[in-house]
């Protein structure tokens, strides 16, 4: 599990994070919700330790962030971050030369399953391609946790459902994943649990089905509840 309690970051004199508490957990997709500049990005990349938190804690399965964490939990930021030269074979030798949770039999699969070629050249590929390449890369890494930013910002709507069934596959299954989204239309059907974030702060943490079960709601109704109130 990964736990983040009562958070708080900030950017000179901006407050950004304030006091941001939530779980993640194994085997479960949770969805970040909130509009622009809510505090989305920044708290993925403190979960990762790539920005410093004033206070409160994150633990990953009960542990601070250490240099084990990283064995754990990998990253899918919202642009490509291989150099756009590569081939995509390239791409792939450099994750496996660079990690050793790298899984190539996975990652041929995923290839197979979004129609790509290894030999193209990454800067030549379409933006759904690209987003594909960039997901192949992350997911192919044997790990525990999977953070993604807006993976489906900018892409067409079939490559987004093709993007989507990826996460219903068993390429997901166990592993705890939590994605950012303004935009939860693509995935409602998907996610198990919902992160409501506005100003820096967590307005609400559900679970899809219980609130689908208990109370009639869909995630678009509770956030219209909850944004609109
Ligand atoms: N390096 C930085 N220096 C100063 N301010 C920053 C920095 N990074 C982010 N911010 C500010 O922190 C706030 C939260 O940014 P963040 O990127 O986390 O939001 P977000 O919810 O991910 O937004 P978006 O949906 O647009 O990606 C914004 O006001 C942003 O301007």
């Amino acid at each position: 599990m990964i736990e983040l309690q009562n958070v708080t970051k900030r950017f000179g004199r901006k407050k950004v994070l304030n006091g941001v508490s939530f779980t993640v957990n194994k085997g479960e997709i949770t969805s970040l919700i909130g509009i622009n500049g809510v505090g989305k990005t920044t708290t993925l990349k403190a979960i990762l330790g790539l920005t410093p938190i004033q206070s409160g804690s994150i633990l990953i399965d009960g542990e601070k962030l250490n240099k084990n964490s990283y064995d754990k939990i990998t990253f899918i930021p919202d642009a490509i971050t291989v150099p756009p030269k590569m081939t995509i074979h390239e791409a792939m030798v450099f994750m496996n030369d660079f990690y050793h949770s790298w899984n190539q039999t996975r990652a041929d699969e995923l290839l197979t399953f979004f129609k790509l070629d290894k030999g193209d050249q990454v800067s030549e590929l379409s933006k759904g391609n690209v987003a594909k390449v960039n997901l192949l890369l992350g997911l192919c890494l044997d790990v525990d946790y999977i953070l993604m930013d807006e993976p489906f910002s900018g892409i067409d709507i079939f490559s987004r459902e093709q993007i989507a069934e990826v996460f219903t596959s068993r390429l997901v299954e166990d592993r705890g994943v939590l994605i950012t989204t303004h935009e939860i239309n693509d995935i409602e059907h998907l996610i198990d649990k919902v992160v409501l974030m506005d100003n820096g702060t967590v307005l609400k943490e559900f679970h899809t089905e219980e609130i689908r079960l208990t109370e009639g709601k869909s995630v678009v109704d509770v956030m219209r509840e909850v944004y609109q109130p």
